[in-house]
């Protein structure tokens, strides 16, 4: 509990350190999760009063799994890419000097699981998000043609999110995971990719600075909706 409070939210609004990250009133039913939420990249943007207090042999282990996390995130960008044929590096250069933070999420055995959640529905505010089940246990569900579908736990394995997802918690067991969210740069504009638009094709969503979008999605109550949708045009 002393090493907890080390890294506790401490003013209104933090997201960063231990609490839960969309809260918006005394009456919301939280999430039945510990959540330690910590921006590691780029370096600059470390919290002084939460790295160093991480105790040591997480710290370490973090900071390199920080940038071998970045190197995979951007060989993951720049393959899909390829294969949704955008040309220049259009995405990729957003994602130079990228913001990345990490959601270390602790589930513990709930009683009564039916009557919780463990994460609400909702996407993640980032280009990509790689999680891993640490002690795989079953828990993550995605969202397909409006059903939720568990995604299994695998041995070494990291799942790539990008779209809608909830974390359910059950009576027996804990669950563990580490959510790495890659985003881009904060200082680029985010809105739709010049190679892909035509006349035929043009673009449907707004075009917003990259610190407007992140603040847009942490300023709405999250209610099942894919923050895609409030930036249709
Ligand atoms: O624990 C999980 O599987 C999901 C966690 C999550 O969605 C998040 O941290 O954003
Ligand atoms: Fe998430």
């Amino acid at each position: 509990m002393e090493e907890k409070k080390k890294l506790w939210q401490n003013n209104p609004g933090d997201i960063e350190g231990f609490g839960d990250s969309f809260v918006f009133s005394e009456e919301q039913k939280l999430d039945w999760n510990d959540d330690l939420f910590l921006i590691t990249l780029p370096l600059a943007f470390r919290k002084p009063h939460l790295f160093p207090n991480l105790p040591l042999l997480l710290r370490e282990s973090l900071e390199i799994y920080s940038l071998e996390l970045e190197k995979l995130a951007k060989d993951i960008i720049s393959q899909m890419e390829n294969v949704l044929g955008i040309k220049s590096k259009e995405i990729s250069k957003l994602f130079e000097d990228g913001l990345q933070s990490m959601s270390i999420n602790y589930y513990p055995p709930c009683p009564q699981p039916e009557q919780v959640i463990g994460v609400t529905p909702h996407s993640d505010a980032v280009g990509l998000t790689i999680l891993l089940q640490i002690n795989q246990v079953d828990g993550l569900q995605v969202k397909k043609d409006g059903v939720w579908i568990p995604v299994k736990p695998l041995p070494n394995t990291f799942i790539v999110n990008i779209g809608d997802h909830r974390a359910i918690v059950n009576s027996a067991q804990e669950r563990l995971s580490l959510a790495t969210f890659l985003n881009t740069n904060i200082d680029c504009t985010i809105g739709p990719v010049n190679s892909l638009i035509t006349q035929e094709n043009p673009g449907l969503y707004k075009t917003q600075g990259s610190k407007d979008y992140i603040k847009g999605i942490f300023s709405r109550e999250l209610d099942g909706k894919s923050y895609v949708d409030v930036m249709k045009l």
